[in-house]
């Protein structure tokens, strides 16, 4: 049975947009209540921000944490007492003498689902606006991500690989009707760009599209743009925080356009499904 045919047609996603710290401790708690409010208001599916190490990659070889770690220990524990599934951000993930952009995704009963490791590299330069070079200190992921809730399908990226159409037009060929992205725009490209590429991505692939970003701190070094979004859908109208999808499935109907492709003009195909 595919996500598309045992659609619960609606549900509630929470996204949480809390101010990041250094302070992993306090991070943390305030995660465990965030959490806790958004499912006494009946959020299923949770996102959780990008650390805000992801921002300072001094900070990344300081706070890298093996998965299972401390953090992703009580990401586990907060899904399984609230019964729901958690996009637990990103946090800095140490793995064989590698760092990763880490993404762990729960289960209700505390599984680790997935966890998706940054695809796309945030290597830019706008002379006299910003400059950051995150190959310098991360390695990348090799992997596609998507689960499965009750609800639906849905695929993940971290922030920049939001830019990627190609990675969301897979998500989309592998049925997700949901695509999340943890991530931290900046004070340049974030007013540019962020809600424009969410609602690139959704107009295109027919798709809810959410992110959750750091709350923005003005004290910073990296000044997160913030703007955390619910959700951009489809082709008509900005929705709130319950993802149809029922309408999502009328839409595809009424502008069908994922049975017009033309695959015998082109293609975007997976190359390799690596591991991490
Ligand atoms: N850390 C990131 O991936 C930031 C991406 C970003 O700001 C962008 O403009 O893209």
């Amino acid at each position: 049975m595919n996500a598309v045919t045992r659609v619960m047609s609606k549900f509630r996603l929470a996204v949480v947009q809390l101010q990041v710290s250094s302070d992993k401790a306090n991070n943390l708690s305030k995660v465990r209540r965030l959490v806790k409010e958004a499912a006494g208001q009946g959020g299923k599916v949770v996102l959780l921000p990008v650390r805000r190490s992801e921002c300072f990659l001094s900070f990344f070889s300081k706070y890298a944490e093996k998965i299972p770690g401390e953090t992703t220990q009580m990401l586990s524990e907060v899904a399984k007492e609230n019964k729901l599934h958690l996009v637990g951000g990103s946090i800095p993930e140490e793995d064989g003498g590698k760092l990763y952009n880490t993404c762990a995704v729960f289960g209700p009963e505390g599984e680790l689902i997935l966890k998706h490791r940054k695809i796309h590299l945030f290597d830019i330069d706008v002379p006299g606006k910003i400059r950051f070079q995150e190959s310098e200190t991360l390695s990348p992921g090799n992997s596609l991500s998507t689960f499965d809730t009750p609800f639906c399908r849905v695929g993940v990226g971290i922030c920049y690989d939001m830019r990627f159409a190609e990675l969301a037009q897979l998500y989309n060929r592998k049925g997700c009707q949901l695509l999340v992205y943890p991530g931290a725009f900046n004070m340049t490209t974030g007013p540019a760009h962020w809600e424009l590429l969410q609602r690139a991505r959704a107009l295109d692939n027919q798709t809810y599209v959410a992110t959750a970003s750091p709350a923005r701190d003005e004290a910073a070094s990296y000044v997160a743009w913030g703007h955390s979004t619910v959700l951009y859908v489809l082709t008509l109208h900005v929705c709130g925080p319950t993802p149809d999808l029922q309408y999502l499935a009328d839409v595809r109907q009424q502008i069908p356009i994922s049975s017009q492709r033309r695959d015998d003009l082109y293609a975007v195909t997976a190359v390799q499904q690596g591991s991490g």
